[in-house]
């Protein structure tokens, strides 16, 4: 383990609770604006931080009446954070379902070039039916489906990225970052993947969960050290116990309701509409968490909730309010040091993608009186070592996986059932395929003849 720790700032709209833009004194539009990433991450870089995190689902998110929510694509914003800084670490999510691997290596290659070799890839599958609509597909791909597709996709960009012969950055290429906790995401992440942003309420399940990863990254042959695992943490800082805890009472209650029940309904795959607030949830209604089809991860961790706490619907929509299952913690500065500091030591964590309340105003009291507080007991740097975001990691860099060998490891998607005689097949033309070699990409050299055939994420529509 590296003596020192590793955090990020996840810069998610007005901050990670759902009433967070409510709260008095915030700027509830902030995100529709480009200064609110490009200040955060100034204060980020000020604060020596690794980098900073742009979550994204290619979609408006529907709940949108009850949370402002930004839809400014990642690459965007991070090329424009990258115009304004010169160390912090830059770190997009782009969806293994929803984008062309040609054109998404190119784009983040040159990104990473351009920025001084700064960029970082989170490869997530993106649950869901609205993304699916977005582009054109009736239904959200099979779980397996969309994880057979990220394991080609992946394992095509980053024999893109090692392919090039010019326009490299001094980084060698960008970090790949993956984002998804269940078998297939932990076999992903454990083959490919060098940061692993998680979600875990407890600690021994993450100290068992990271071991895993890195006991199944040296299976492939890989060193165990070159996988950093970064669970999300919601922050709720006060300068004193009682004023954290009264932010945070404030902020549940600022919660919409609407807004609460619509994500749980997303994250369990039912609705909660009907069910009574003052009972538990029906345990006949929760599947097994590998049955789940939506984020495996999340519905683990919602579920974990309820076997531990076996709360009411009310209360489990209030201990959610502050990030979908994330783990939250209010207190002080020292606080807040102490339970980074133990989850670091235990080996729960290499460290954290920081989610605080609200945005700008939680971000700025964990820069300047957390930060401080971890390098004061020697667990942060005071200065960057390293001018690239894998310097900051204290990653080196990786032989690309040879090809065909992620692929392997996911068994190819059941074909999905012919769309019904009423859905208009083949509507919206097939994403391409990655087996042709793209010409769009004149910046770098073809990927390897032998660059694998990619199947559209199959669906309805797709066939
Ligand atoms: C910590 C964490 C963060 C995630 N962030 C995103 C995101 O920003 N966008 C997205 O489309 N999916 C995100 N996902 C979801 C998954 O990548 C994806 O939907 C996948 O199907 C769920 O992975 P899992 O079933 O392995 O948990 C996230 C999942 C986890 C665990």
């Amino acid at each position: 383990m590296s003596d020192h720790l590793h955090l990020n700032v996840n810069i998610l709209n007005a901050g990670v609770f759902g009433g967070s833009w409510r709260l008095p004194g915030t700027d509830a539009l902030a995100s529709y604006g480009i200064e609110h990433y490009t200040s955060i991450a100034k204060k980020a870089e000020a604060a020596k931080l690794d980098a900073v995190f742009l979550a994204d689902g290619p979609l408006l998110d529907p709940s949108i009446r009850h949370r402002t929510g930004n839809s400014l694509e990642p690459s965007t914003v991070l090329a424009r954070i990258a115009a304004q800084t010169e160390r912090i670490g830059l770190i997009g999510t782009l969806s293994s379902s929803y984008n062309d691997p040609d054109e998404l290596a190119r784009r983040l290659g040159d990104l990473d070039f351009a920025s001084g070799g700064r960029f970082g890839w989170n490869v997530v599958t993106t649950a869901g039916p609205v993304a699916a609509r977005n582009f054109g597909r009736s239904g959200e791909p099979e779980h397996a489906a969309r994880y057979a597709r990220a394991a080609e996709f992946t394992e095509h960009v980053v024999a893109s990225w090692a392919a090039r012969t010019r326009l490299v950055s001094p980084q060698g290429r960008p970090v790949v970052v993956q984002a998804g906790g269940s078998s297939d995401g932990r076999k992903l992440a454990s083959r490919v993947a060098e940061v692993v942003f998680s979600a875990d309420q407890d600690l021994d399940h993450a100290r068992a969960f990271r071991a895993g990863l890195r006991t199944g990254a040296a299976g492939f042959g890989r060193r165990p050290e070159d996988l950093v695992v970064l669970p999300g943490l919601s922050t709720v800082i006060g300068s004193t116990e009682a004023e954290a805890k009264a932010r945070r009472e404030l902020l549940d209650d600022l919660l919409p309701d609407s807004y609460a029940r619509s994500r749980l309904s997303a994250q369990l795959g039912f609705s909660v509409d009907g069910l009574a607030d003052d009972e538990p949830i029906p345990a006949e209604l929760l599947v097994d968490p590998d049955e789940a089809g939506g984020s495996q991860s999340f519905y683990r961790v919602v579920k974990a909730i309820v076997d531990r706490d076996d709360p009411t619907l009310r209360q489990l929509l209030r201990t959610l309010s502050g990030g979908a299952g994330h783990r939250i913690v209010v207190g002080t500065p020292e606080q807040i040091a102490d339970d980074v500091e133990l989850w670091f030591r235990s080996g729960a964590a290499d460290g954290f993608n920081v989610m605080p309340d609200v945005l700008p105003s939680g971000f700025d009291d964990f820069a300047d009186h957390v930060v401080p507080e971890l390098q004061r007991r020697g667990l942060f740097r005071r200065e960057y070592e390293g001018a690239t975001l894998r310097a900051h990691l204290g990653l080196g860099l990786p032989a690309a996986p040879e090809a065909g060998s992620v692929r392997a490891l996911f068994a190819p998607a059941p074909a999905e059932p012919a769309p019904p005689a009423s859905e208009p097949s083949g509507s919206v033309p097939e994403p391409p395929t990655v087996s042709e070699p793209s010409a769009r990409t004149p910046s770098e050299a073809a990927p390897p003849a032998s660059a694998p055939h990619v199947p559209a994420p199959t669906s309805e529509v797709a066939s």
